[in-house]
């Protein structure tokens, strides 16, 4: 593959080269990527059929929560022209399910700190749900091939981490706060590459400045001492949010979820002075929840039609969850983590998260509760009501039922 030298990104070669096949790799990279340090793919011919395969997998197998549902409350037969008026709440304390750990709204003295509670899915009491996602008997292979460092709004700084793999064509992202927190396969070193190549593919200790030379980086392996930054030593596991794409709560302001919401806050704790042991948000491009933006899109209108969310997705003949975390486990890994304390509500993700042969183990679960339950901002919609009413009541989410008013 050309590198930065031979084929400048504008050049009509690298734009060319955006959506050709590189060694065998539906990556659609443009070509001044550096090359991987290992090929991912063996065998070029037998990718098409895994890619076939795990695309029918993602409906069936990796399903996390095809839940049997009849769809039942489609048939609506009011008037099309004379909608009834929703009423004040969707929620009736009825049906607040028995309390669970970890639930609760926190205490405002806790509202600084992240607090979870311990959890173990080896064991049913464990803290995580009854039910056993299906996963994928071995870990999809990732590689980070660019990091760049971004200055956030808020003042933190973060690295953004951008991920090939050998399952999907899409870009997967980790969001990493911290700098003692590395991805071996970006800092591997790769053949024939320059000084200049590995900082500009991000593989650089400490900070870039204007006439810099040197990566800092010997025999493949971060020598941290020129920067006392990143000689952290962490105490513990660093907090993690595994985030599913959602362009209409991101980006579209959409109130009829709080996707938005948790992923500033995820940033948020991760930012706190007291996170020392860092934190990674696990941005996966499974929009939808793995049906894909369009499909949301007809299930908006199915829900405004009367059905829940699950059940929109169930008229549309997707399971009520298609999502898999195989891609965020070897993220994970390949960022050095084999234990993490976990940013959600969601049992499923739990077990899904820690992978085949749990080689991630997910110590503590963190709650994460809406802005508006806490009297913290956020807001409320009849919409998110009905989301978050459905997360807990049909697939299963700890959360306590008595912030939805
Ligand atoms: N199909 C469908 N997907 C939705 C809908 N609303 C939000 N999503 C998607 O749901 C995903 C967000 O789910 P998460 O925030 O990871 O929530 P979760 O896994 O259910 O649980 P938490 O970790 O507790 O937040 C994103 O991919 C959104 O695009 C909806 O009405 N229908």
């Amino acid at each position: 593959m050309p590198d930065a030298k031979s084929t400048p990104a504008g050049s009509p070669q690298g734009k060319e080269n955006v959506d050709r096949k590189v060694h065998g790799e539906s990556v659609g990279l443009p070509s001044f990527y550096s090359p991987r340090s290992r090929p991912i793919h063996e065998h070029d011919g037998a990718l098409a059929t895994r890619l076939d395969r795990l695309d029918r997998l993602d409906r069936d197998e990796l399903s996390l929560s095809s839940l049997a549902l009849t769809p039942t409350s489609t048939s609506a037969s009011t008037d099309d022209a004379n909608p009834p008026l929703p009423p004040p709440s969707l929620l009736s304390p009825a049906f607040t399910p028995p309390a669970t750990p970890g639930t609760a709204t926190p205490s405002p003295a806790a509202e600084h700190q992240p607090h979870g509670v311990p959890v173990d899915s080896s064991i049913p009491s464990g803290g995580c749900g009854t039910k056993r996602p299906r996963l994928l008997e071995t870990l999809p292979e990732v590689q980070c091939i660019v990091r760049a460092r971004i200055p956030t709004v808020s003042g933190t700084e973060m690295f953004l981490h951008l991920y090939t793999n050998n399952v999907d064509s899409k870009e997967h992202l980790a969001i990493v706060f911290g700098p003692h927190i590395r991805s071996q396969s970006l800092d591997a070193p790769r053949e024939g590459e320059t000084e200049m190549d590995r900082m500009v593919r991000g593989a650089y200790t400490g900070r870039l400045y204007p006439g810099r030379t040197r990566s800092g980086m010997v025999g493949g392996s971060s020598s941290v001492d020129n920067d006392p930054e990143e000689v952290v030593t962490p105490s513990g596991p660093p907090l993690v949010r595994i985030h599913s794409e959602c362009y209409t709560g991101e980006t579209a302001w959409s109130a009829r979820c709080d996707c938005g919401e948790q992923l500033d806050e995820a940033a948020r704790l991760m930012s706190l002075p007291s996170a020392v042991n860092g934190g990674i948000v696990i941005y996966l491009r499974q929009e939808g929840r793995g049906i894909g933006l369009g499909e949301k899109l007809k299930a908006y209108n199915l829900q405004d039609l009367g059905s829940d969310t699950v059940e929109a997705n169930l008229l549309l003949r997707h399971p009520a969850d298609a999502r898999s975390y195989g891609l965020a486990t070897a993220m994970l890994l390949d960022l050095g983590q084999e234990e993490i304390r976990l940013l959600t509500n969601n049992p499923d993700k739990i077990r899904a998260v820690e992978g085949p042969n749990r080689e991630v183990r997910v110590t503590e679960r963190v709650a994460m509760v809406p802005l508006s339950w806490k009297g913290k901002g956020g807001f409320r919609s009849r919409e998110v009501e009905g989301y978050l009413k459905t997360k807990i009541e049909k697939m299963g989410h700890m959360l306590d039922m008595g912030g939805l008013q």
